[in-house]
């Protein structure tokens, strides 16, 4: 797992170790992380133009000294200061000891140098940033974005939050971010994401100092120790059994797809319930399919309920039975517009819930998400004691006490009709193997980006590809590549 912190929990970690290493020694490690990336990126250094945005503060001063080692190195380095009088003196020494130049920033000669550049590094606001890029700066990072350089931010891209992503006007647009002894939460969520570009981190040795993480990435890894193989001993019951309330006679597609996903991530068994029933039966004849209540299903171990199921009289009664067990239960789609005018339906229950809203089914359980998805996020799942889910290009799980985790895969391609559909299938086959309820829900966004990723590689996806994908999915977050012809079945 990778903790994600935020800027107090970095300023908390600096402070012992600020304490206990020499003078500029921490940045120095900075700069050389930065450097070295800086270095691979650009493949040849000798000659190569680069430019440094350069603000007030300590972040300024990583740009400034990465900048004096590329200068060793031949580059012909330039660093423009926005605000000439306070920029970090060290580093500034350094760089011009090294042999780069410095020209002020509210020009319109340093926009041009910075369109010309073949590296531009963002060293303009780093944790200790506030709101977005003033005047001088947004017209730099304008002029970053318009020309062809490679562009990297310093720690994280200049006038996001470092806590939420949020963006407040401008902030700077990086293809990499070269980011100091952790993950910023605000790097893999919101705007924040899409600003970062590929985040490398480099080890200053924050580390022993840090607080524990209360947001988290998965990988592969520990997604695939959720996903042990059935042993000898398993039958198709123990390994948990899933009841999918979704479709109706009008849209069977919803129980279908629910119905696959769930088959494909776990196929124990899946029982099916519900108005869909024929549809269903026709796609999946591995499913047991009833069309009466869910009561009529038979034994689970968790309940899907929700997808195109519709919102009337008798969608409200069969969620309400749904919700009555002590079941884990997942809620999405139609069955979240039922809960959110009976939010007092999951207070209290005994077994799990997670809900698996979009932004607009977000919006109806009182306020819209926001900037800040992950505290969104966490604050809804607080108040209804259940796991949120909330939908996104980096989807985030929250639990009622505030662990989070921020999804690392996936593709836009899945903004495409039913895609949701096939999540809550893939999350209630986890819930029912027992997995947690937060970990089922954030190993299940994960499993679905990897299939996103694996159907969308020549081209656009529909959801169904998306379940195809599945095994192949679950085999190679397990580390198996793969399959080929004549591998053995074990
Ligand atoms: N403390 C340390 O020893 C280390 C710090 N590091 C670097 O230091 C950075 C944090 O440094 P600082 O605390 O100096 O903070 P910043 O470098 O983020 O700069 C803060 C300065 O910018 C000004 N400012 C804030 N918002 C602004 C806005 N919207 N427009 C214009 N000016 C604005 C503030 O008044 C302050 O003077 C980290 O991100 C990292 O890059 C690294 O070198 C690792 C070691
Ligand atoms: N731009 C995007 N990038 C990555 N994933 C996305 C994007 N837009 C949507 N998704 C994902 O696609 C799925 C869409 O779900 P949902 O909106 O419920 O669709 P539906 O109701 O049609 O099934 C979610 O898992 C969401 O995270
Ligand atoms: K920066």
């Amino acid at each position: 797992m990778i903790g994600l912190h935020t800027a107090a929990e970095v300023r908390s970690a600096e402070e012992p170790l600020l304490a206990a290493t020499p003078p500029g020694a921490l940045m120095q490690r900075a700069a050389a992380g930065l450097a070295s990336v800086c270095v691979r990126l650009l493949g040849r250094v000798y000659g190569r133009r680069v430019a440094l945005l350069v603000g007030t503060g300590n972040n300024g001063g990583d740009a400034l000294l990465a900048g004096a080692r590329l200068a060793g190195r031949g580059a012909r380095v330039t660093a423009v200061l926005l605000d000439p009088g306070r920029a970090h003196p060290d580093g500034l020494a350094a760089l011009r000891r090294a042999g780069g130049r410095v020209v002020a920033g509210n020009g319109r000669s340093a926009a041009t140098l910075v369109s010309r550049a073949d590296l531009v590094l963002d060293g303009i606001l780093g944790i200790g940033g506030r709101g977005g890029l003033r005047r001088d700066a947004a017209d730099l990072a304008a002029a970053a974005a318009d020309g062809t350089a490679v562009t990297v931010a310093v720690d994280v891209p200049s006038g996001i939050d470092a806590d939420t992503g949020a963006v407040d006007g401008v902030a700077f647009p990086a293809m990499h971010t070269v980011t100091f002894g952790v993950v910023k939460v605000g790097l893999v969520v919101g705007e924040g994401r899409s600003h970062a570009g590929t985040v490398h981190l480099v080890d200053i040795g924050l580390g022993p100092h840090l607080p524990s993480a209360t947001a988290f990435q998965l990988t592969d890894a520990d997604v695939a120790a959720g996903l042990s193989p059935p042993s000898g001993d398993d039958d198709k019951y123990s390994q948990g059994v899933v009841g999918v309330v979704a479709g109706s006679a009008t849209y069977p597609g919803a129980g279908v797809l629910c119905t696959g996903a769930a088959l494909r991530t776990r196929p124990g068994l899946v029982r099916y319930a519900g108005t869909a029933a024929d549809g269903v039966r026709a796609a999946w004849p591995e499913a047991v399919v009833t069309d009466g209540r869910p009561a009529d299903a038979g034994r689970v171990q968790s309940w899907v309920v929700g997808p195109g199921m519709g919102t009337g009289d008798d969608a409200r009664s069969v969620l309400a039975e749904v919700l009555a067990t002590d079941l884990p239960v997942l809620v999405d789609a139609d069955a979240l517009t039922l809960l959110a005018a009976e939010p007092d339906l999951v207070r209290g229950r005994e077994g799990a819930t997670v809900l698996t809203p979009h932004d607009r089914e977000f919006a109806r359980f009182g306020t819209e998400p926001g900037q800040d998805r992950v505290g969104a996020a966490r604050r809804l799942a607080a108040d209804l004691g259940c796991v949120v889910l909330l939908k996104g290009e980096a989807t985030v799980v929250a639990d009622a006490d505030g662990t989070a985790f921020v999804n690392a895969t996936g593709t836009p391609w899945l903004a495409t009709a039913g895609t949701g559909d096939v999540l809550s299938g893939i999350v209630g086959a986890l819930l029912a193997a027992g997995l947690p309820a937060a970990e089922a829900a954030a190993a299940g966004a994960h499993l679905h980006g990897r299939s996103g990723q694996l159907a969308a590689q020549h081209g656009p996806l529909l959801a169904g590809d998306l379940v195809r994908r599945l095994p192949e999915a679950v085999g190679r977050v397990r580390g198996l590549g793969a399959p080929r012809l004549g591998d053995s079945a074990a």
